[in-house]
This record gives C-alpha cells, sequence and structure tokens, in this order.
C-alpha cells in the first residue's frame, strides 16, 4: 500500500455535511502505512460531531475495498472547530464561534437550552464559555450555584483598565450580568443604559480561547439584541421555542429579526423545548400537553434546521434550581436529548462556517 492509494482512496468518503470529500476538505493527516496496517488521523470540524462512527466506517471501507481487502485500518481524530471570522484584531479575537441563543418570548427555557448546549459541547472536548446577557432575569449565577460570587479582575497587555476574568465550573467559563450588577437594579434598565450595560459586559469579559461563546440573551427582540450583534461579530443564532401557538408566533417575530436584510445573523437551527411531557417513572411515555411537534412545523414552514426537540422533565426543572444543570449530573437518559442536540447544532455551525458569508459585526444604518 502507498500513501497515494490510500488518499486517493479516502477521496472517496464524502465529509456528508459540507458535500465535499474529506481529501479535498484536507482533513486526512499523519497517514502511516507499515505492512498490511494503516493508520491516519481525520480532523474534524468540530470535536463533538456526532458522524464520527460514520466517517469511521466509511475510511475502513474505503481502504478495504479500493487498496487492499486485508488491511488493517486504524482511524484516529483529532478536531480543529472551524470559524468564518477574519476580523481576528475585533472584539473577542480568539472566540472562533460565537452564538446567540434568543426566544422570542420569555420563560421558554432559553436559560436552560443556554446552559445545557455549554455543556453538552464542552463534554463532546471542545472549549466552552457561557455568557448570560439576560439583563433582566440572568438566570446563570442560580443554574450553576454562583450567586453572590464576586469575579475577580485581571490586568492584559493592551488595556490599562483591566478585564473581567470569567468563573470556571463543569467544565466550562461562565460570566453572567447577574454577577457584575445588582438584579434589582438591572430590571429598570431600558434603552440607551441596558445597551451601554451589555456592550460593556460583552468586551470588558477575558473569554481568551474558546470554540464555541455561548450567550443567553434577553428575550424578545429588542433594542438589546440589536446592541449584541453590532457590538461582536455573532456567528449565528440557535431560537427556542416550546410547541405552542403563543411560543411559535414569538419565535416567528424572532426569526424575521435575525433575517432581516439590514440584520442578516444566520439561524443555526430552532430547538423546541418542552415537546412532550416524560415521567420519571415512564421514561418512554410521552405527553403532549402543549401539542404535538410545534417547533418542528415551525422549522419546516421557514426552512431552518430543527436541532432537537427537548422533554420536559422533572429533573430538568430541579437541576436548574439546584445549581447543577442536568448535562452535569448522570441522569443519562434526559443527557441525551441535550447531547443530540448540540451534536446538530455543532454540525449546522460546521456548515454555516462552510457556506456562508464571514462572520461579522452588523452595521445597521438608521433612518
Ligand atoms: N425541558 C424542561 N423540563 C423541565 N423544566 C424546564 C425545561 N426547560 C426549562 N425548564 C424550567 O422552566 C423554567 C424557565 O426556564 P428558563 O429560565 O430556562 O427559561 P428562559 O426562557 O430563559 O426564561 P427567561 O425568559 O426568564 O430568561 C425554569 O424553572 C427551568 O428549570
Amino acid at each position: 500500500m502507498t500513501q497515494e492509494q490510500i488518499l486517493k482512496a479516502l477521496s472517496n468518503v464524502q465529509e456528508p455535511d459540507l458535500g465535499k470529500d474529506i481529501v479535498t476538505l484536507n482533513m486526512v493527516k499523519d497517514t502511516e502505512i507499515n505492512d498490511n496496517n494503516v493508520s491516519f488521523t481525520v480532523v474534524l470540524t468540530t470535536p463533538a460531531c456526532p458522524l464520527k462512527d460514520l466517517i469511521r466506517n466509511a475510511c475502513v471501507n474505503a481502504v478495504q475495498i479500493l487498496v487492499n481487502k486485508e488491511a488493517k485500518v486504524t482511524v484516529n481524530f483529532t478536531s480543529n472547530t472551524s470559524s468564518n471570522r477574519q476580523d481576528t484584531q475585533a472584539v473577542l479575537p480568539k472566540v472562533k464561534n460565537i452564538i446567540a441563543v434568543v426566544s422570542g418570548k420569555g420563560g421558554v427555557g432559553k436559560s436552560t437550552v443556554s446552559a445545557n448546549l455549554a455543556l453538552a459541547l464542552a463534554q463532546g472536548g471542545a472549549q466552552v464559555g457561557l455568557m448570560d446577557a439576560d439583563i433582566y432575569g440572568p438566570s446563570v449565577p442560580i443554574m450553576f450555584g454562583v450567586r453572590g460570587e464576586r469575579p475577580m479582575m485581571m490586568q492584559i497587555e493592551g488595556n490599562d483598565k483591566g478585564v473581567i476574568v470569567p468563573l470556571e465550573k463543569y467544565g466550562i467559563k461562565l460570566m453572567s450580568i447577574g454577577l457584575l450588577v445588582d438584579e434589582k437594579n438591572a430590571v429598570v434598565w431600558r434603552g440607551p443604559m441596558a445597551s451601554s450595560a451589555i456592550r460593556q459586559f460583552v468586551t470588558d469579559v477575558y473569554w481568551d480561547e474558546l470554540d464555541y461563546l455561548i450567550i443567553d440573551m434577553p428575550p424578545g427582540t429588542g433594542d438589546i439584541h440589536l446592541t449584541l450583534m453590532q457590538t461582536v461579530p455573532v456567528t449565528g443564532v440557535v431560537v427556542v421555542t416550546t410547541p405552542q401557538d403563543v411560543a411559535l408566533a414569538d419565535a416567528k417575530k424572532g426569526i424575521a429579526m435575525f433575517g432581516q436584510a439590514q440584520i442578516k445573523v444566520p439561524i443555526i437551527g430552532l430547538v423546541e423545548n418542552m415537546s412532550y411531557f416524560t415521567p420519571a417513572e415512564l421514561p418512554n411515555n410521552k405527553y403532549y400537553i402543549f401539542g404535538k411537534e410545534g417547533g418542528k412545523k415551525l422549522a419546516e414552514e421557514y426552512d431552518i434546521p430543527l436541532l432537537g426537540q427537548i422533554p420536559l422533565v422533572q429533573s430538568i426543572r430541579e437541576g436548574g434550581d439546584n445549581g447543577e444543570p442536568i448535562m452535569a449530573s448522570n441522569d443519562e437518559i434526559t443527557k441525551k436529548a441535550f447531547e443530540e442536540f448540540a451534536g446538530a447544532a455543532a454540525r449546522s455551525i460546521a456548515m454555516r462556517n462552510a457556506n456562508l458569508e464571514v462572520t461579522k459585526v452588523i452595521e445597521i444604518v438608521e433612518g
């Protein structure tokens, strides 16, 4: 067997999401051949890639069918999370992907989804940060059991004001606007005051190197959302909804806002939360108490990916209230829904990076 033969065979293996073969995409590295043994490394676009087994099998088959049916093939995986930023001098320069989690309506589980998405991506091997920018109802301090903690300041080169160091918990970095301002005061902030607080918040926290920064946004579609998108280059948004009509109507407003010609931030996908109720003692029973598949239908109508359907489970609520989000627990059954959702989100982000325009802050021309 020769290196050329192996690469030629592997050029028949498609990266299913990116629609090109793994050799053209430069994903094959470190090929080693020893008699009948061949090993190589496939560099994925995200460590949380749920397609590893599929790609591994396709590689093994390609080598055995096209080169040598006796070959013993070892496929190793590594990853270099893709990014679509070219503005590395700008704000948050070492953050590869900035994902805003939004909802049209309050209370649909946006914070729960943000926190567990961040944890699931980190458990897949990515470096992840969670920024709670929900100025009117920051939930991260309670969800992560860090209420009352005061973040440290640090001096870094090129910034004489000092920067805020995120906390670290359950393998992710996190910061909440609720840890920096008095929650009672923030509620009454409106307009420019809220906008300037959010601008300062996103630029003053030192996230350093991250594959994904998940931003838990305030509910609705308002000035704060615009300010954020004018301040940081948002890779894309994840929209959270529940299946009821009232929530879906508001989710549509969110989708419409981000899709507007002047804004045009890509929608990574939609996640339907509280899709059905499952009692702990009967995990296979599903009760569609908020209606069936409203989020799924909405995703189809707007032609955006449905990233997941998360059940309504008592332990998800308890985890949020007790400072241990479900992805930090050992409730394997419930975690599965979030793991699948995070895998789908990571795939969709990689596709966005491969296929769409460069990520940049938006400029809105007033008037
Ligand atoms: N899938 C779920 N199963 C059970 N409880 C859930 C689920 N998702 C969210 N919850 C609970 O619902 C409540 C609201 O969730 P969360 O705070 O995440 O919503 P939100 O959309 O961020 O709210 P807000 O608009 O106030 O920011 C919380 O008590 C949370 O634990």
